[in-house]
């Protein structure tokens, strides 16, 4: 059976909740993404123009480290990787984080959670990151 690894980010829960379930279904393991400087509520306020979050997801070149050292991917055949939708797309940590990655022969599938928006914009800028890093 194909070896998987999910790698998620989660500020709120939701997101990991659901990395989760589909890691026991498919006895997968877990990583967490985490930023090297943490969150604050006021960073991640979506109602104010000048929040960290938003500055961030409005800044094409804006890269967010991530803590400690991301998962050796040698001995997995899939990648599955979870993120919210901030501003319609993933969190900017996640193209640092695929930026980082070797998924160079991996197969790649990615989800998220949302409060309601579509995952197409999203999609795009997977697709770019998948095409980047292969
Ligand atoms: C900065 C920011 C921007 C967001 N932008 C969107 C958005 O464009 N569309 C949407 O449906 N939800 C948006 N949300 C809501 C989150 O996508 C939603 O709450 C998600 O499930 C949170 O996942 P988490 O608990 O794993 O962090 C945004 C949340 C934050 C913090």
């Amino acid at each position: 059976m194909a070896k998987t690894i999910i790698l998620y980010f989660s500020k709120t829960g939701t997101t990991e909740k659901v990395a989760e379930v589909i890691a026991s279904k498919l006895g997968a393991d877990v990583y967490q993404i985490v930023e090297a400087v943490p969150y604050t509520n006021a960073d991640l306020n979506w109602n104010n123009p000048t929040s960290r979050a938003n500055i961030e997801q409005g800044d094409e070149s804006a890269r967010p480290t991530y803590k400690g050292e991301l998962p050796d991917l040698t001995s997995y055949d899939q990648v599955i990787i979870g993120h919210p939708i901030w501003w319609g797309r993933p969190p900017r940590i996640i193209q640092t984080v695929m930026e980082n990655l070797n998924l160079a022969g991996k197969r790649v599938a990615t989800f998220a959670t949302s409060g309601g928006s579509t995952y197409s914009e999203a999609q795009a800028v997977i697709d770019q990151m998948v095409k980047n890093s292969a």
